[in-house]
Order: structure tokens, then sequence, then C-alpha cells
């Protein structure tokens, strides 16, 4: 190494290694840059950079030689052969031209290996080569280990140097493997250099034909030059090469991206198209291509696609975008190939160029459905809005996370507030809602919103802005819930239910209420009973109930009208209210029935004294109009729980205590006791067995005569009903008609009898008059002309021969009715006699009023004649009026021949009793009748008989 050393520092000038490097390099690049055009490139045109290559590392390899050569300075005079030295360029070319086709065909580490070797092989053959063409005075000695090294040393640079550039082609790389092999070249020359030293010979001469250093100086440039001008044309066609690359990387982007573009805008779902300020699109999308047909369109195409009502606007409205360069924006119909006009939202947009050329691109999207469902939206919108004005429900939508609602402006309006006036917040409907009603509306609520029901509904009360409660009803349902199952949206309606709660309110307080009085009514005091006597059984306690009813009420209503009684029964009504503390409840039944319940009682005496209190007060006169009117009252007390501890049991004592007090008189109260219980039970029996009676054959009648003393003769028969009972045996009218009365049954009953007795009067041989009772029931039949024509007619019985008795009741009852019912009878060619005429109120007008045919005499006064002289005074007085109005007179009763002298005396003409007849069973009138053929006018000893 120290020859080397030497060799390098010490025969070497200074310049010449850096210089022969610096020409190495570059040759040595420039070598490898033409390798990679050789590979980049094909067939001759790769040959040829080859040939480049080779030259350029051939060339380089030798030029660094010999500008070493030029600064080696031995010490003794150096020339140089021409044909070797030009034959060592030619060794350093073809060496470098095997080794660089070597290394162009195969790329990996063997082939760089290879080509290394080759070329390190090429390196130190050219060197030798060079080395004989050396002209020194003396000969070369060898160091053949020095020259091993040498020989080595290239190989393994050139090696690393090939296979540097098979690893890593960039830029750097190149460097890398141009640096290495410059270095190997170097130091083979180096080395070799160094192994060999000249031996002076004075015989060796140089020769004729050497050539000068200046010479060789001259072909190193020369060579070095065409190194130069390789590596500049190996620069130009590697910048050439790269260019080439990017030009076509370029298109290749530039074709992808354009089918990307394209594959793009055909998947689009609008129409896609662009063309220049001339209109004449240059690339159109497949759906433009679909709806305009394929190839280019013109904008007049598109203009002409537009609907006729929106084609000159929007080509206006275009010209002035196209003008200004800017955006235009439509949406309008066009007409699609099958004709039919659709509706595009079409958006052109300018694309200015930097030659001050426009390109428009334009896109038309079909928004046919999203417009006609627009339509409908804003119609059916529209219609909503109406109806929510016109509706009188409120409306609402709550967020029920924030409480937030959107609410109806009718909603407001509802509540007598302006539209924004309060928050639309839940909070709001919490604030107005009447605190009694709150806590049920917010349980409903809670309830709902857990899902507990399908539907909030609640009715309650809202504060107007007036300060007044009004009634809603809330109806609400959720309509979204999150993923946990939390409502989310609550929607739903007020509706103002004022006016119903307040008919409601009406009706329930006429529905427990009396219209006359306002007091409560039946079902009420029952109900106020029930609840009373529930108290009594579950706490203990005791309580009463007082059932009051007017004594005089009726002759008050009858005499003084139907307003009269009315004012009355509003006046005992205020009565009883006043004289009760509170919490006793005073009830009006029906009619002038009332009663009390007084809550607590301490003792039955109490529950007396309290009923004692209201007789004082409902006795006491009442003014009405200007008249002064008195009416008692009766009262029946019940007491709970000894009387019993339900309303029914209760009710119905109370009212049996009340019958038996009204039965003793006027102003009575009774007590309750459990005797009345049967007397009760008794006649419930009895209405039974007359139920029963009427539908079987119980029922018979019997037949009194009614004759003419005074020429002895038979003028007829009353009809009297019996009951034949199975048990009871035969039970007179007395003991049933009331019952009758009271239950109804009088109606049917009655019918039987008149049927029953008119055909017995048709059977009968002589054509005497048939007299029947009609109850005053029957008479508030307003049909009850008809039926009695239909019987008649029925029965075949003539008119004239039916004599209907009635009492002075039923024409006080309802005067007017009565009397038209009368005079339709007595149209009929019906008589009509007025019976026990004296008892009751045997008015005068009563008797003016209506043309009765008869009256009858009460048998009372008829069987106190001879008793009492008022007796006889007033049969007198009677017969007199009868005579004044010349009406008929019969005296009933008559059972002894003084009283049938006297009456005959008197002048009355008809009479009835037992003296002449008692009621007998039809199948004896016969002989009756038959006694009465021959008869002279005398009551003859057989109808005596029949009469016994
Ligand atoms: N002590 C005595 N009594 C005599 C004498 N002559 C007749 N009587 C009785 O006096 C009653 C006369 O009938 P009235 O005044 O219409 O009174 C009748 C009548 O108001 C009613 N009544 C009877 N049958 C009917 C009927 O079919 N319909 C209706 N509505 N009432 C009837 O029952 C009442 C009682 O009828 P009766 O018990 O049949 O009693 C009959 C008769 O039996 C006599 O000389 N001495």
């Amino acid at each position: 190494m120290y020859r080397a050393f030497v060799c390098l520092t010490a025969e070497h000038t200074a310049w010449a290694l850096p210089l022969a490097m610096l020409v190495c390099w570059l040759s040595c690049h420039t070598a490898l840059r033409l390798l990679e055009q050789a590979r980049a490139e094909s067939g001759g045109r790769s040959a040829g950079w080859l040939v480049g290559a080779a030259f350029s590392a051939g060339a380089g390899i030798w030029s660094t030689h010999f500008i070493a050569m030029l600064g080696y300075d031995p010490g003794l005079g150096v020339s140089y052969d021409p044909a070797i030295t030009l034959a060592s360029l030619a060794v350093g070319v073809i060496s470098a031209l095997a080794a660089l086709t070597l290394l162009r065909g195969a790329r990996g580490t063997g082939g760089g290996v290879a080509a290394g070797l080759l070329l390190g092989l090429g390196i130190a053959v050219m060197h030798a080569t060079g080395m004989q063409g050396v002209r020194v005075p003396g000969t070369f000695a060898w160091d053949p280990v020095l020259a091993a090294a040498a020989v080595a040393t290239g190989c393994a640079l050139a090696c690393g140097s090939l296979l540097a550039l098979s690893r890593a082609e960039t830029g750097r790389g190149l460097i890398l493997s141009a640096t290495l092999l410059s270095v190997g070249i170097a130091a083979l020359h180096v080395l070799a250099m160094a192994a060999v030293r000249v031996v002076p010979d004075p015989r060796a001469d140089l020769a004729a034909d050497s050539l000068p250093r200046a010479a060789l100086a001259a072909g190193i440039a020369a060579v070095t030059l065409a190194v130069l001008a390789c590596s500049a044309l190996a620069l130009v066609a590697d910048r050439l090469r790269r260019m080439n690359r990017v030009l076509s990387e370029q298109r290749t982007a530039l074709i992808a991206g354009e089918e990307r573009m394209r594959a793009l805008t055909d998947a689009l779902p609008q129409m896609v198209w662009v063309a220049p300020d001339d209109g004449h699109a240059v690339y159109a999308n497949r759906r433009f291509q679909a709806f305009f047909g394929a190839g280019s369109s013109s904008r007049t195409q598109r203009i002409d696609a537009h609907h006729p009502d929106e084609r000159a606007p929007n080509a206006a409205a275009w010209r002035q975008a196209q003008e200004e360069r800017r955006t235009f924006e439509a949406e309008t119909r066009w007409r699609d190939p099958s004709g039919a006009y659709r509706w595009h939202r079409i958006v052109i947009v300018p694309v200015p160029h930097a030659d001050g050329t426009v390109e428009w691109i334009g896109t038309a999207h079909d928004i046919d459905d999203i417009v006609r469902a627009r339509e409908a939206l804003r119609v059916s919108g529209e219609r909503l809005a109406l109806a929510l004005d016109a509706g009188s429900d409120g409306l609402w939508d709550c967020d029920l996370a924030t409480g937030e609602a959107w609410t109806s402006d009718r909603l407001w309006h509802l509540l007598g507030y302006a539209p924004g006036e309060l928050p639309a917040h839940a909070r709001t409907w919490r604030a107005l809602i009447h605190p009694d009603d709150r806590e049920r509306a917010v349980a409903t609520l809670v309830a709902h919103l857990a899902g507990a029901t399908p539907m909030f509904e609640c009715e309650h009360r809202l504060r107007r802005k007036d300060g007044a409660w009004g009634w809603f009803l809330t109806r609400a349902k959720v309509v979204g819930r999150d993923a946990e199952g939390r409502a989310t949206r609550f929607v739903g309606t007020h509706i103002d239910i004022s006016v119903r709660k307040e008919a409601e309110g009406r009706i329930a307080h006429m529905a427990a209420h009396d219209a006359l009085t306002d007091l409560p009514n039946r079902t009420l005091f029952r109900e106020r009973l029930r609840r009373r006597l529930h108290e009594v059984v579950r706490d203990g306690g005791s309580c009463a109930i007082l059932c009051l009813d007017l004594d005089r009420f009726k002759e008050v209503n009858d005499g003084l009208g139907h307003l009269a009684g009315d004012a009355l029964l509003q006046a005992v009504a205020r009565r009883l209210s006043a004289e009760l503390p509170a919490g006793d409840t005073a009830a009006r039944l029906g009619g002038d029935e009332f009663a009390v319940l007084v809550v607590s009682v301490a003792h039955p005496d109490e529950a007396r004294a309290r009923a004692q209190t209201l007789l004082r007060a409902v006795g006491r006169p009442v003014r009405i109009g200007d008249q002064s009117v008195e009416v008692g009252a009766s009262i029946g007390i019940a007491v709970a729980p000894a009387d019993g501890a339900d309303e029914e049991t209760l009710l119905r004592r109370a009212d049996l205590a009340l019958y038996k007090a009204k039965a003793e008189g006027r102003n009575t109260v009774r007590a309750f006791e459990p005797a009345m219980d049967a007397a009760l039970a008794e006649r419930r029996r009895l209405e039974a067995d007359l139920r029963r009676a009427l539908a079987g054959d119980e029922l018979v009648l019997h037949y009194q005569p009614q004759v003419r003393p005074a020429c002895g003769r038979l003028v007829g028969f009353e009809a009297l009903v019996r009951w034949r009972h199975p048990s009871r045996g035969l039970v007179p009218p007395n003991a049933f008609i009331p019952l009758a009365e009271e239950t109804g049954l009088i109606l049917p009953l009655g019918e039987f009898v008149l049927r029953e007795a008119c055909r017995e009067a048709a059977r009968w041989t002589l054509p005497l008059k048939v007299a029947v009772n009609l109850s005053p029931r029957q008479f508030q039949q307003a049909d009850l002309p008809e039926r009695v024509l239909a019987i008649l007619t029925e029965t075949d019985l003539s008119p004239d021969r039916l004599e209907i008795e009635i009492t002075e009741t039923v024409i006080i009852n309802d005067m007017a009715r009565a009397l038209s019912v009368l005079r339709r009878l007595k149209a009929l060619g019906i008589r009509i006699a007025m019976d026990d005429f004296g008892t009751g109120y045997s008015s005068l007008a009563t008797l003016q009023a209506f043309p009765f045919d008869k009256i009858k005499i009460d048998r009372s006064f008829v069987s106190q004649l001879g008793e009492r002289p008022s007796a006889a005074e007033i049969v007198r007085a009677v017969l007199g009026l009868g005579r004044s109005l010349r009406i008929g007179v019969v005296a009933e009763g008559v059972e002894t021949d003084g009283q049938r002298r006297f009456l005959a005396d008197e002048g009355c003409e008809e009479m009835q009793g037992y003296l002449f007849g008692k009621p007998q069973p039809a199948e004896r009138l016969a002989a009756m009748m038959d006694g009465e053929r021959p008869a002279t006018g005398a009551v003859t000893e057989g109808l005596r008989a029949a009469a016994s």
C-alpha cells in the first residue's frame, strides 16, 4: 500500500487524478443514464443507446487512465504508441459494451455481478493494453500482488456499482453507481500504476512514431468532448424520456378522469350537458340523450321542450343570465319523449375560460313528483288551515323532551288569548288547569305516557284570560317514542265543552230536582237517604224520614186553579226548607207529597217534634194573589235503623204512617208502628186477589130495582158489582172499589161492569133502564164516550136505556173535561144521574153547569128521616131543587114504609131501597119483570117477594 501511496502522491501530479476522476465520473454517469435509455427503448433504438452508453463508459475509462497518465511522471521521459493507445480505447469500449449489454438483459444480482466482473476485467485489460503503449527509457517491472489487488479492487467496485444500479434505479442510485464505478476505475488505475516500476534501460530508445504527450492530451480532449457530448445527449434523452413518461401518465389520467366523469354524470339522476356560448351541446350524459335523443342538441331544441306557458319567460331569463354570465335557475315543465310535460329544475352554471370564452354546464332534474307532492301538500295544508280555523278544536303538538309545543291559533282563541300571548309550552297547560282537576289529569297523563292507555282523555277546567273557568275535553296520543320506549312526541286537541258541561249540569240538576219547587226530587232524596243509611249502618247513629201530604191541596187546586195550586206548593217548599237545619233534606216526591230527611235524631220523639214544627209552618195561612189559603198537612214518620235500614223499607213505612195519619184526620203526625205493616200486607194480598178476580170470573153483578111507587111500576135496575172471593166469600164493593181506584184496576173493572150490565139489560124482556156507576178515574179517559158507544153497539143496547151514575167529585176534579165528556155521553142519548147528592160539595153551580137527568138523594139522608129533622129539611130542599131545575130526583136507601110515605108526600117520584128490593143476581130479575107485566100500578107482592 505504501507503494500505491507513493505512486499517488509522488509519481502523479496533483491535478491529474482529480481531473481523471471528474471525467471518469461524468462518463460513468452518462453511460449509466444511456443504459437507462437503452432499457426504456427496444430494438435498434435500444442498441443505439447501448452503444452510446458503452462508448461513454469505455471512453471514460480510457480518458481516466490517460488523463492520469498525463499527470504520471516516473522521472523519465514518457511517450505513447498511437496504435496500442487506440487499441486500449477499443478494449475499453468493447468491454463496456459487453458488460452493459449483459446488464441490460439481466437486472438481478447475478447479472449485476457478472456485468461488474466483466467490466472490472475490461478496465484491467484496457489498463494493461494502455500501459503496453507507454514508451519510457526503460522497462516496466510489475509487482504481481499490487497488480492482482488492482484487478480485484476494480472488479469489486464495478460489481458494487452495477449492483447498486440494479437495486435502486433512482437518481440517487445512479449517482452512487457512477461514483462507485469511478472510484473502482481510479483505484484500479492507481494500484496498477503502483504495481509498475520503471527499470531504466539506456538501450531502450523512444520510437520515432511515438505519440507525444501533447498529442495524447489532444486525443484525450477529443474523447472527453465525445463523452461530454454523449453526456449531454444522455441528459436530453433522459429529459425527453421523463417528459414522455409524464405526458403519457397525464394522458392516462386524463382518459381515466374523463371516463370517471362520464360514468358519474351517467349515474346522476339529472340530465347534464355542456355547451359553449353558441348553445350547441358538446357533452351530454346518457339521461340527457335519452330525453332529447342521441347526438348533440341545440339550444333551440331545449327551449322548444319548455311548456308553452313558460317558454318565453324562460328564454328571456336565459338571455339575461347569458349576458351577465351568471347562473341560470328555473323550475319549469319540459316535454318528455312521450309528449307529457314534467316539472324539471334547471340550473346552468357558467365556466369562464382563460381565453375569455365561456362554457355552460347545465343540469336538469326531474322534480315532477316533488312539485306535485308539494302542490298536494299545499292544498291539504290550506284545507287543514281552513279546517283548523273553522273547527272548534284547539290543536297542539308537544315535544316532550323540551316541553315546547306547536299550537293552533284556535286554541288560544278558546282561552281568550291572542296567539303568542302565552308561551306554547307544556307548563302553560299546567299553570292554567284547575287545581282540583290537576291531580287527576296528571295521573291520567302519566298512565298514558307509560303506555298504559291507548289514548289520553280527560275533562278538566282551564282558566280563561278573563279569569273564568272553562271546561275542556283534552284528547291526545303519544305519536313518537325513543329507542328506550320513552314518549317523545304528544299531539292532541282541546275541545271547549263548557256549554255541554253547563247543559249537563242543568240536566243533572233537573234530573235531581223538582221543576216547580226546585227541591230535590224523589231520585235525589232516595240517593241521599241511601247514603245516610249506609253511614248509619256503618258508623251507628240514627236518622228519620218524614213523609208529608197536604190535606186540602186538592180543594185549592180544583177550586182556585192550577196556578194557585202551584203557588201553594212553592210556598210549602220554601217553608219546609226554611225550617230545616243544614244537612237535612226536604224533597218533593210528587203532587202534594213531600218528604224530609232528618240526618240525625237522638230519639224518635225528636223526629216527632220536628214533624210538629213542620206542621205548624205549613199550616200557617198562605197568601195567593188576594186570597189567604190555609192547608194542613199529615206527616208519617219512620226512624232508621229501628224501622228499617234500607231506603225502600223506610220510605214504605213512613208512607204507611202517613196513610194512617191521613185516615185519622187533618194535621196529624203518626210514627210508624209494626201493625201498619200487617195492614199493608193485607192490602197487597187483596190487590193481588182483585187482579186475579178480574182475569177470572169472580166478579158478578147484582141489580137493585128502582121503582115509581106512586104508580107501583118498576122503572129499572142499578147494577152493583160483587166479588165472589174463593175464601172470603161475597166481598162488598166498598171493600175493594177504593183499592181498585188507587191501583187503577177500576178501569178494567168499570168496563167489565158496563159491558156486563148492558149485555144483561139487552136480554131483559122489558125495556127497563139500567144504571151503572162510573168512577172518577174512568172519567179521566178522554175516549170514554167512544168506549161506551162501542159497548152499547157490541151489546146491542139502546143508549136511552143506559143511565150513568156519577158522583160530584167526577166533575170537581176537572170540570171542563168532565162536562165535555158528559155532554158527549148525553149527546149519544145516555142519561146521566148525579149520585150521592148532598154528601160532597153539592154546589148549585154544578147542577146548573150541567143538565143532569136525575139527582140521587144519598141514603144517609133517607135513613135519618124521622130521626133528624135536618135530614127531612135537606131531602125536602133537594126535591124542591129538582122541581125548580126540572130534574128528576130519586131517593136511595128507602127501607121503611114511613120513609116511602114521607118521600111520596114530598113529591119524590122514584125510589130505590131494600123496601123495594135488594141487589139481586141477574137470574132473579126475570121473575121481577114477569111480575111487572100484569102490574096495575102498585108495587106488586111478587116484586116485594123477589126483593126480600
Ligand atoms: N143499608 C141500605 N143499603 C142500601 C139500600 N138500598 C141500596 N143499598 C145499598 O146502597 C148502595 C147503593 O149504591 P151506591 O150509592 O151507588 O154506592 C155504591 C157504589 O158507589 C159502589 N159501587 C157498587 N158497584 C159499583 C160499580 O159497579 N162501580 C162503581 N164505580 N162503584 C160501585 O159501591 C157502593 C156500595 O155499593 P153496595 O155495597 O152495593 O151498596 C149499594 C146498595 O146495596 C137500603 O135500603 N139500605
